[in-house]
């Protein structure tokens, strides 16, 4: 491979900085001490970082930050309420506090900084808690990368979209639950990047039990709300519309969006952490699906965790790189690759929107160029 200059320039510093005299100078010098202390910091948290992910995993399963939350403690009523001995109690205070999620406060303990962020965050407790699946198809990485993903654990939680029947109540519950349960941090960022007022009928594909459409609606009360998914889903949907007083406004759809068309007749339709989920033959056939659908014009409403965001890149290709891997099927794409799908659909107007938060939510919004006149 001809690496021209910034390959060269890439082997001379990668001389450098692997060699062990150079990393004992540069650790010394005044100049490049920092530098260096920051380097090793964020080596040392990449080789530790599953043991800083099992003890917020422990805090979050004895509810530690949810009982600190009520407010400081000692440490024998903590290790009485969870449940551990009083020496495993003082162990997991101090790596949590070491991690920023408790702190000491006097003879006691209050909740940390970053632990108060976390429970501002609803969702992100039942993420950590569902890693224990994934996790354990990590165990073995290469194992999982040779055989193509998929056929652990967590593809266990997922599997009945892939089943010929489609799911039944109970095997779309789990997932169904733990994806409504991280829905709001994904709605706060999608409905602030876009305004919803200038339409006037949302049908939202692969929408889960509702969460994001109940959300949609709530800010935009003239909006007609229409959602797609597969039947049992579509189920959990309905129960939560009822209880919210959004029937009437709503229209539930059973329904394969890979086999079945999708009902038209909606000005603009919503995709939210839906395409990643899928391999590239289906995730440009269900774009097709969409523009054929849309009415002339009509808007595509995309939201995810994409690929190369900046200043998010680990959450991107690490992350949910090896997520949907476990998972089995679909990968993250960037906006580049999404926007360039988006163009062969048929699509136009393609616009990456700014969100708060990209590392959970990335927003891009496109037209309907030429509808009814593509096939799947
Ligand atoms: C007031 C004082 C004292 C100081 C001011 C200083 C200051 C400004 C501090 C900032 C404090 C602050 C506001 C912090 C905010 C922190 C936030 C917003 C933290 C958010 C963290 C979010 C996290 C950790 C999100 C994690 C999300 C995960 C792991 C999502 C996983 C999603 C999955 C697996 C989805 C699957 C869907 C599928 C199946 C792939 O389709
Ligand atoms: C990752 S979840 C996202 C749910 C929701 N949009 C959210 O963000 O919380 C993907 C959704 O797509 C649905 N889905 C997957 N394959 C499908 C298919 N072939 N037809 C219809 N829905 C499907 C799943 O049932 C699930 O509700």
């Amino acid at each position: 491979m001809n690496s021209g200059w910034r390959g060269r320039w890439i082997g001379w510093r990668n001389h450098w900085l692997s060699s062990p005299r150079f990393q004992r100078f540069a650790a010394r010098f005044p100049l490049t001490r920092p530098i260096a202390r920051r380097r090793a910091r964020t080596l040392f948290d990449l080789v530790a970082g599953f043991t800083y992910s099992q003890i917020l995993a422990a805090c979050i399963e004895t509810g530690l930050l949810e009982m600190l939350a009520e407010g400081p403690q000692d440490t024998a009523t903590i290790a009485a309420r969870i449940d551990l001995p009083l020496a495993g109690a003082e162990r997991l205070l101090r790596g949590a506090t070491a991690l920023g999620l408790v702190e000491r406060l006097g003879d006691g303990w209050a909740l940390g900084g970053d632990g108060a962020a976390l429970r501002g965050n609803r969702g992100i407790a039942e993420m950590v808690a569902h890693h224990r699946l994934l996790y354990a198809d990590l165990a073995d990485p290469v194992a999982l990368l040779r055989r193509g993903g998929g056929g652990g654990a967590l593809s266990g939680l997922w599997h009945y979209a892939e089943d010929s029947g489609r799911g039944d109540a109970a095997s779309v519950a789990d997932y169904s639950a733990l994806m409504a349960a991280s829905q709001p941090m994904v709605a706060a960022q999608a409905i602030d990047a876009y305004s919803f007022h200038r339409h006037r009928r949302l049908l939202d594909v692969g929408g889960g039990e509702g969460a994001f459409l109940q959300a949609v609606g709530e800010r935009v009360p003239a909006l007609a709300l229409g959602l797609f998914d597969l039947p049992a889903v579509g189920d959990r949907a309905r129960v939560r519309f009822d209880s919210a007083g959004l029937s009437t406004r709503t229209q539930i759809y059973g329904g394969d969006f890979l086999r079945n068309p999708l009902p038209p007749g909606y000005d603009i339709i919503s995709l939210i952490r839906v395409l990643h989920d899928h391999d590239d033959a289906s995730a440009m056939a269900l774009l097709r699906q969409i523009n054929r659908a849309l009415s002339p014009g009509g808007t595509l409403f995309l939201a995810e965790p994409m690929a190369e965001t900046r200043g998010a890149e680990p959450a991107g290709d690490a992350y949910f790189g090896f997520y949907l891997l476990a998972m089995g099927s679909g990968r993250p794409r960037s906006a580049k690759e999404i926007a360039a799908m988006l163009r062969a659909a048929g699509f136009s107007h393609i616009r990456h929107r700014r969100t708060a938060m990209p590392i959970t939510t990335c927003v891009i919004t496109a037209k309907s160029k030429c509808p009814n006149k593509l096939t799947i």
